[in-house]
């Protein structure tokens, strides 16, 4: 017998997790806000006029049906929180049942339900008294106009995204409506209304569970507007693959809505991975936490994806099936089909539901094991849905009457197919008496009915089922699983569980039993729950972190206050722009040091490198930067000179200004900063060095090029990068893989070469030269810096990290340290080694033409440059990824994109409200 966690297991670790949360400080509020399209309650509103004609106004509340076992799931969790549901009222009925218009409902009539319903938990009449309810249970109205409302639901939800997900595209609808996309503007405005209402009534420290494809695009909105939010999604429906997937016109605004979420969760593990595989096919989004978490370059978080299969509530059925009034129901049922077998099919009148299929398997069945026919019948219930269609409903009469036709007699009807609704004991009887349960669907997230069957067999038959592989699937081991358009497979399955022996139906019965009584509703909520809690981190700022992904700690938001303190609390020299220099007054000595790497800091990351040009923005921001005397800015990037010197080349350099430095590729060169009418060599740090290597790894790249469609070389001076961005993801990681392989065991090794992984690229350059040489060198070279501020997003740039990393950390005391604190102020005094790999320049204005060190005779080089001294506040050190706060960084802040690189500079240069600032930002 397998063992699986109990309930009172998950509870105790969720108890646990908030009882550490709380001790580090983590808001919770003990409230879980459910977001459910509608909700469990109907409203109907009645107004009574009396002689006089003055009317009064009541609500009714009375049960609305359906999710049962996600309602029971919701409640479950009352026994150890507050629940709220958030849901949309339904169509309003009045006293005689007819619909009313949102805008007959007056505003005192809606405040009227919002505090009934808000006692939601206390209605007796309206649902059954929950056995665990310790806390209090409200529901929170959505009100939208009609509409909207049926836009929203009966339209994009039922018309376009309930097919696709269950793989059906849309030609029927699209000869009803002008396209896939009509009522897309509903199903905007509906999420937008669920998102007003959901802000009005969060409280910090709030769980929020969004529920199902209703309501895909609110986890962003939410993240919009509650930023601190820990939201999670459940999909309770399939997610198809991305190849289905990508039909939909709005398939962007989609994903990027249910990424806004910090967990989104699915039925089954194949739909995480077709929903992984979407995002990062469909949208060329990266993954991340080992492949179990996406990252969407416009949101500032990784997106959690996992799975947990929704149950049912076992304990309630187990007691429902023992309602007195089923007994003689079941009875009749035995008596009426006495000596024949009972196959029984219940499933919505939908075309995903596949009962057109399930009766022509059923007729196959007749037909190659004719031994059936007069011992076997087929009672088939199905329930109206809101999809109903009468062709459907027509093709499924049809074909009963043909299989009867063919099969029946006058004393014997082999299928009998029922239109309605199922009262409870009618539903309970047909389950306990059946000899085998057919439930077959072409698509479905979960199936609760194929559970229920589990159960109400307990204690009459233990009867087996056929299921279909197509749906979310739980205890693999049960029941015979079929594919359901495969009507001689599912046939001989019907045939085969007919006559299945006694002892294998009470084993696969109780294999089955132990899944649907363990894995029930309750389990299902209170793991969602667990596993949203296990995203609340807190933060360094006192409020919940809700973009630490996985749990992790985060590294902080880059502080722009506190960046802005030491950058104005470095050196008193005064800047260029309050005094002009005198042409013979020597320059000041830059106090502040900027290293930007380029790709993915300063511009974003796109598909065609030579597209990615420097914003105006970045533009004016680096020049702002430059015209301060005290500032030396560089930018430490991969590309090449001739890419730098075209797009970044002149900036900071009018009226005489100081300009950027740079280093390209990876440091094998460098240019220092000067006036751009200054004849300024790039100093080339590798023109010692050996590079025949170059032709080798090029033709590695080309036999990778050529057999990976979209990917591309570029060539560098003394640096060679294969780009697959633009190839198949899957394809070109796999390549990328096998080439790194390739290049490390082949080539690398009796090479001075070194093969890094970028971003979408393999890059090769000797292994001399590396970012943090560079910084290294330019940190030694100006000991008297105050303030260094260093921002990178790539792999490389951790070099750069790296080599400051000596300066952001206060030792612990200790007599052999290699420094001390030295003032008041904080300032530490550093004793810095001469950098390794590169030699030196003295000042400069000191023009000396350098050569590269060649890696490993650097003693001419530590004996002509001495260790140096530098005194420096650790706290003046901003090291800044770019990217979520769960990457895994030497860095010690984040930002999350290159456009927030660019807003610190302004927000340090105190640009950011500037009316320069804002002009260039409405441009
Ligand atoms: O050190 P960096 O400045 O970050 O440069 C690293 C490499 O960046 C470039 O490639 C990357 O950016 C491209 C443009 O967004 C993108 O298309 C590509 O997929 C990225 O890998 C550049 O082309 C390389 O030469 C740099 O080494």
């Amino acid at each position: 017998m397998p063992i699986l966690p109990t309930l009172s297991d998950i509870r105790a670790s969720i108890a646990q997790l908030e009882e550490r949360h709380q001790r580090n400080g983590v808001v919770l509020s003990g409230r879980i806000l459910h977001v459910c399209h509608s909700l469990p309650v109907t409203c109907t509103l009645h107004v009574d006029k009396d002689e006089s004609s003055s009317s009064t106004r009541k609500w009714k509340l009375g049960p609305r049906y359906g999710h049962a076992a996600m309602i029971s799931g919701i409640r479950s969790l009352s026994a150890t929180h507050e629940q709220i549901i958030v849901g949309w009222t339904g169509d309003i009925e009045g006293t005689e049942g007819e619909k009313k218009e949102v805008g007959e409902v007056t505003e005192e009539d809606r405040l009227q339900l919002n505090d009934l319903i808000f006692k939601g938990g206390e209605q007796e009449d309206v649902h059954e008294a929950h056995d665990e309810g310790h806390h209090h249970t409200g529901y929170v109205a959505v009100w939208m106009p009609s509409p909207v409302a049926h836009g929203y639901y009966d339209g994009y939800c039922k018309q376009i995204l309930w097919p696709l997900f269950h793989y059906l595209l849309w030609q029927d609808v699209a000869t009803e409506y002008a396209s896939a996309d009509s009522h897309y503007p509903h199903y905007e405005a509906a999420n937008a209304a669920f998102a007003r209402r959901i802000a009005e009534i969060y409280q910090p420290g709030d769980l929020i569970w969004v529920h199902d494809y209703h309501l895909l695009l609110l986890p962003n909105l939410l993240r919009e507007l509650l930023p601190d939010a820990v939201v999670g999604l459940f999909v309770h429906t399939p997610f198809p693959s991305s190849e289905v997937f990508r039909c939909l016109p709005r398939r962007k605004e989609i994903l990027d809505g249910m990424l806004g979420a910090n967990l989104v969760c699915f039925q089954n593990y194949s739909y995480t991975r077709h929903f992984i595989s979407t995002c990062i096919r469909v949208c060329g989004y990266e993954s991340h936490l080992n492949g179990r978490g996406i990252e969407n370059p416009s949101s500032s978080h990784v997106t959690a994806v996992s799975y947990c299969p929704v149950g049912i509530d076992a304990e309630r059925v187990a007691r429902d099936v023992l309602r007195p009034g089923i007994k003689p129901k079941f009875d009749a049922l035995k008596t009426l089909y006495q000596g024949k077998k009972i196959i029984v099919g219940r499933d919505k009148l939908d075309v995903v539901k596949g009962v057109l299929q399930k009766l022509r398997a059923f007729e196959k069945m007749l037909q190659i094991y004719p031994e059936w026919v007069g011992r076997v019948v087929m009672i088939q219930v199905t329930s109206p849905s809101l999809a109903d269609s009468p062709k459907l409903e027509r093709q499924v009469s049809e074909l009963v009457a043909h299989i009867n036709g063919t099969y029946g007699s006058l004393d014997f009807i082999p299928c009998h197919h029922y239109h309605q609704t199922l009262k409870k004991d009618e539903f309970y009887a047909l389950l306990s008496v059946a000899d085998l349960a057919v439930i077959t669907p072409l698509r479905d997230g979960m199936n609760t009915t194929s559970m229920e069957f589990v159960i109400a067999q307990e204690r009459t038959k233990r009867s087996p089922s056929v299921l279909s592989e197509l749906m979310g699937v739980m205890g693999i081991l049960g029941a015979l699983w079929v594919n359901p358009w495969d009507l001689h497979t599912v046939a001989s399955a019907m045939h085969r569980a007919l006559l299945m022996p006694e002892a294998e139906k009470a084993t696969r019965h109780k294999y089955l039993h132990d899944v649907v009584t363990t894995r029930t509703s309750h389990m299902w909520a209170n793991v969602l729950t667990e596993m949203l809690l296990q995203q609340m981190t807190p933060s360094v700022h006192g409020k919940n972190d809700a973009n630490a992904a996985g749990g992790r700690k985060g590294i902080p938001y880059l502080d722009i206050a506190r960046l802005r303190k030491w950058y104005d609390a470095a050196s008193s020299v005064p800047s260029s722009s309050t005094i002009p220099r005198q042409p013979t007054r020597p320059r000041a000595k830059p106090t502040r040091l900027f290293f930007f790497d380029y790709d993915g800091t300063l511009a974003p990351i796109v598909k065609i490198p030579s597209a990615a040009v420097p914003s105006e923005q970045a533009l004016n921001a680096l020049n702002n930067l430059c015209k301060d005397e005290r500032n030396l800015v560089y930018i430490i990037s991969g590309r090449d000179a001739d890419f730098l010197d075209e797009h970044l080349g002149s900036v900071g350099t009018a009226d005489g200004g100081r300009g950027l430095g740079f280093s390209a590729e990876h440091g094998g060169f460098v240019k220092e900063p000067r006036k751009s009418t200054d004849p300024s060599p790039w100093r080339n740090f590798t023109s010692k060095l050996d590079m025949s290597w170059m032709s080798e790894v090029y033709e590695v790249f080309r036999y990778y090029t050529e057999r990976t469609t979209g990917s591309h070389i570029e060539v560098k001076k003394s640096s060679i990068t294969w780009h697959y961005r633009a190839a198949d993801p899957e394809w070109g990681q796999f390549q990328c893989r096998q080439c790194q392989d390739l290049l490390e065991n082949n080539v690398a090794h009796k090479r001075p070469i070194e093969v890094l992984v970028g971003k979408k690229n393999l890059e090769v350059r000797p292994i001399a030269v590396n970012k943090g040489e560079i910084v290294k060198r330019l940190v030694y070279k100006h000991p008297q810096v105050e303030f260094i501020f260093c921002a990178g997003d790539d792999k490389t740039d951790e070099d750069m990290f790296r080599a400051l990393k000596q300066f952001t950390e206060r030792p612990s005391p200790s007599p052999k340290a290699e420094s001390s604190i030295i003032d008041d102020s904080g300032k530490i005094e550093f004793v810095m080694d001469a950098p390794l790999s590169v030699t030196l320049v003295d000042d400069d204005d000191d023009e000396e033409e350098q050569g590269c060190d060649n890696s490993s005779n650097n003693t001419s080089a530590n004996s002509k440059y001495p260790p140096m001294t530098i005194h420096l506040s650790p706290e003046a050190v901003f090291t800044v990824a770019v990217g979520h706060s769960s990457k895994r960084t030497l860095a010690s802040w984040h930002v999350t994109s290159p456009a927030e690189v660019v807003g610190a500079v302004e927000g340090l240069l105190g640009l950011a409200n500037s009316d320069e600032a804002l002009e260039k930002r409405e441009e």
